[in-house]
């Protein structure tokens, strides 16, 4: 099987030769009238001569059928078209060199007059896949059966046999209501969870970020986000030193006065949102197992904790917005998304960390955590978000008819925003007197910052210090890195909205996302303070975003600050939040980028 390779009969193509290398398969043909044209036959990529183990996901023995020898020569080769041979498939991906980002599945048929030849390539390219590193063996996954259009169980069944060729196999969950998936990783016992490569979510964002604090609210036990001092929140250590003498909280340290470490187990005090309230028995046979036979963890220190490297979530997109599919993968494509997950792609994300501080002015501070992976927003975003709920019989036409309502109203509300002003990180930023004027200048444009767009293998998010890295970082006046002096700055004013994106969040109405430049894991958020301004602005500001390679930022109402950290405060009494799609109601949160904190099946846009 090495060297010159072994004589094999290559469907629709025709004798090969083909030999195993350290990373694949090499096939040269062996009759000069298998020209180039016929190598790129329907199931082959233009002029492929090589195959990747990492781009195998299954081979199979076939029963004895026929093989067809080369569809467009007009010569025949041996052996003659639709001869019966012994068979054998490798089942791997293509991609089109115009678009790469859908991944498609692909089959190679090989045929051999001899059944022992055919095993043994079978045998030997197991073996080589099973090599393959981080590929997922044990999974377990979430449908939500109503979300988008009622999508999810369809799309679950049309990626299904893929992890069964591939010998994936899925523990699946049908849930059964909001906080149902919530509650099952929540209680899910670290031990039960270790049986698990990873979570995958057939849904939408909203699925999503479900799992998201499921699996966070007790296995992320770092400190809350900073705050300025003038925040005073001086006296929330003691509040939640009171919850841990009352044994809420096991795993706390004491930390520093301010942001101590404090994990959501102060969820279970709010009952008001499905993803909050735990208390309810997810009713499945994996948490039978809980904590009876749980390893005795001498210092209750969670033995699966955030971040790591082994443990991934995916997404397979089916959700009425898949913002963090098309933001990961660059497609909203459920077969891509199933592909990524077998292949065992991987690619660390940034998590928003939100402490909701109080929920209205008037309520009493109990710090509660809650995680984004998109995008955490306030003021227009949180109003579109409540207002749809009154329309859910809509489907997902309810966003445009309630943004469309909000936007009427054109509602502002006074809030006080402080961000961490990192170095060399960049900020554009309005002014209260100057809004009225719409766009920037010209001597904005010319300063504005180069854009550097997150793609598949971005040195930015792996950060890695390449000479091409500083060069960029000089160029576009960013950096990477926070300052090692950050410093608070307050921005105050009435606000139309105030929103943070820790991802381009690309969806079908914003091609390029909210923030075109957002990358996947660079530790930054991108803070959008859109102050008040005449209707006809704001309607301009929101339709750049409609628009691919337009500049959505560059308005004078807008200021946009690349951030590690901010805090908000409002007074007012109906202050709602959308974090990925879902509501918080809370007029004080800190929030704070969390570098890397999960690690998704995915590889990055292609875009
Ligand atoms: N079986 C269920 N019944 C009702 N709601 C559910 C169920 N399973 C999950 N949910 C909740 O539905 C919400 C939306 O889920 P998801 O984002 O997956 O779908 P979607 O179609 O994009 O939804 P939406 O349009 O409401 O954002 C999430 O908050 C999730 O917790």
């Amino acid at each position: 099987m090495q060297g010159d390779g072994e004589a094999l009969f290559l469907d629709c193509v025709g004798e090969v030769a083909v030999a195993v290398g350290d990373d694949g398969l090499s096939f040269q043909p062996l009759h000069q009238e298998v020209s180039s044209s016929c190598w790129s036959s329907i199931r082959l990529q233009p002029k492929l001569d090589r195959l990747k183990f990492s781009d195998v996901y299954a081979v199979e023995l076939l029963d004895v059928g026929p093989m067809c020898g080369p569809w467009n020569t007009r010569t025949v080769v041996q052996p003659k078209r639709n001869t019966e041979m012994n068979r054998f498939v490798i089942h791997a991906i293509t991609r089109s060199r115009k678009r790469p980002s859908p991944w498609v599945p692909c089959e190679y048929i090989f045929g051999h007059k001899d059944l022992k030849t055919c095993k043994t390539w079978v045998e030997h390219i197991n073996a080589c896949i099973n090599k393959e590193q981080d590929r997922p063996k044990n999974l377990m996954v979430f449908v939500h059966p109503l979300c988008g259009k009622g999508r999810g169980c369809k799309n679950w069944e049309t990626v299904a046999p893929l992890f069964e060729r591939a010998k994936v196999h899925t523990k699946v969950i049908v849930t059964e209501r909001a906080g149902h998936a919530y509650a099952t990783l929540a209680s899910l016992s670290d031990k039960e969870l270790k049986k698990f490569d990873g979570v995958i979510a057939v849904g939408g964002d909203g699925l999503f970020n479900e799992i998201l604090n499921g699996l966070l609210s007790t296995r992320y036990t770092d400190s809350y986000p900073p705050t300025p001092e003038e925040f005073g929140y001086l006296r929330s250590s003691k509040k939640c030193q009171e919850h841990i003498n009352n044994g809420l909280n096991s795993s706390m340290s004491a930390g520093d006065d301010v942001n101590v470490i404090f994990p959501s187990s102060s969820n279970i005090l709010d009952d008001h949102e499905p993803l909050l309230s735990t208390t309810q028995s997810a009713g499945l046979d994996i948490l039978s197992s809980n904590t009876s036979d749980e390893p005795c963890n001498g210092d209750q220190v969670p033995l699966v904790s955030f971040p790591n490297s082994w443990f991934r979530l995916g997404i397979i997109p089916s959700g009425s917005t898949d913002a963090i599919v098309l933001s990961t993968t660059g497609e909203r494509d459920p077969v891509t998304s199933a592909l990524l997950i077998i292949l065992g792609r991987r690619i660390p994300l940034d998590i928003a960390q939100v402490v909701r501080w109080k929920s209205t002015p008037s309520t009493e501070v109990v710090p509660t955590v809650r995680y984004a992976a998109s995008f955490a927003g306030y003021g227009f975003y949180g109003e579109v978000i409540r207002e749809s709920e009154k329309y859910r019989w809509m489907g997902p036409a309810r966003y445009d008819f309630s943004g469309t309502m909000v936007f009427l109203k054109h509602r502002s509300y006074e809030a006080k925003v402080a961000f961490l002003e990192n170095g060399n990180t960049h900020s554009l930023s309005a002014s209260a007197e100057n809004v009225a004027n719409g766009v920037q200048t010209l001597e904005y444009l010319q300063n504005r910052p180069h854009k550097t767009i997150c793609r598949t293998n971005c040195f930015i998010c792996k950060g890695t210090s390449t000479s091409e890295q500083i060069l960029e970082d000089n160029i576009s006046g960013s950096s990477r890195t926070a300052s090692e002096n950050p410093k608070w700055v307050w921005s105050n004013g009435h606000f139309l909205s105030v929103g943070a994106a820790v991802i381009s969040c690309r969806n079908e109405r914003a091609p390029d996302g909210l923030v075109a430049d957002a990358h996947l894991s660079d530790g930054f958020l991108h803070l959008l303070l859109i102050r008040d301004c005449p209707l006809p602005y704001y309607l301009w500001h929101l339709t750049q975003f409609t628009k691919k390679g337009s500049d959505p930022l560059n308005f004078k109402f807008v200021e946009h600050h690349k951030t590690t950290a901010f805090t908000f405060i409002s007074s007012h009494d109906e202050s709602v939040w959308n974090l990925d799609g879902e509501l918080l109601q809370a007029c004080e949160v800190s929030v704070q980028a969390c570098r890397g904190l999960v690690n998704l099946f995915a590889s990055g846009p292609e875009v």
